[in-house]
């Protein structure tokens, strides 16, 4: 099966409405996530290993923003931990339509259920790992420490967090080599000028950066007491986090 190719930017708009995980993104959503984020399917690998790791028996494991469900499946396809199981959400309809299906078409012990709901509004079960992979940079910045609080308190004592985010350097010059760098990765994979200015231009207002240390600060301060970078290329990061 071919996966449909990304080319919602391709044509000038004469209004750019807001990015959002609407129909027409869920249906070429792993082709945009795979030419646009260096290393995705090297960090979605790494979170199954990891979850394979650190899974405790009789506990959730928790995708939040799961999408389509990638990571669900990695984690899906990496516990060995009896007695658990695994929530994936996300808010958007397109998403949770199209994500159970494909995660049920693979083997695994563990059983799935995808939700359509609200990570802000959830009431988190006890649970042993949970998976933000680039979810928490389109939650607004002043309810982020209160998400990661709601999942510490629900957080076993040594569960795990991953935490992929885009993120900004504090160092203007930095920064700017940095998404110069990714606009080659994206130019290299066959996107347009046209293509990422209007992505950059709808994505603007619904994904806010912070910076690392602003991410691994949060952490420390909701209850995680390692806290471990351990990807990182141009202005895209993976973090893990232990309670
Ligand atoms: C970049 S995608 C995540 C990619 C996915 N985790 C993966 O590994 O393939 C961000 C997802 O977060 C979801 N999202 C954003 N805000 C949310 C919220 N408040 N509650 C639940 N899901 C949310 C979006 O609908 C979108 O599917
Ligand atoms: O395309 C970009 O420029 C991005 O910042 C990548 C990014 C992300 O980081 O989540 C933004 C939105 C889409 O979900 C896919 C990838």
């Amino acid at each position: 099966m071919t996966v449909p190719r990304d080319a919602i930017y391709a044509q000038p708009y004469s209004e750019l409405g807001d990015f959002a995980f609407d129909e027409k993104v869920a249906e070429v959503f792993p082709d945009m996530i795979n030419r646009s984020v260096p290393g995705y399917a090297t960090m979605v690998h790494t979170i199954g290993r990891l979850a394979g790791r650190f899974a405790q028996p009789d506990s959730v494991l928790y995708d939040l923003g799961c999408s389509l469900g990638a990571s669900t499946l990695a984690l899906k396809q990496n516990n060995k931990a009896p007695g658990c199981s695994i929530i994936g959400i996300d808010s958007s309809a397109a998403m949770v339509e199209r994500c159970q299906a494909h995660v049920d078409a693979f083997r695994g012990d563990t059983p799935v259920h995808i939700e359509q709901g609200d990570i802000l509004q959830t009431k988190y079960k006890p649970c042993s790992v949970v998976i933000l992979n680039f979810t928490l940079q389109f939650i607004a910045p002043e309810k982020r420490q209160q998400l990661l609080q709601q999942i510490s308190d629900a957080m076993l004592p040594g569960g795990l967090l991953v935490l992929s985010e885009k993120v900004r350097e504090p160092e203007t010059v930095c920064d700017q080599v940095l998404v110069d760098l990714h606009h080659d990765f994206k130019r290299d994979n066959g996107y347009s000028e046209l293509e990422i200015s209007q992505k950059r231009a709808a994505l603007e207002n619904v994904m806010r950066l912070d910076t690392l240390q602003q991410h691994q600060q949060r952490l420390q301060e909701t209850g995680f007491s390692q806290v471990q970078n351990w990807y990182r290329c141009f202005n895209f990061t993976s973090t893990f986090a232990i309670k």
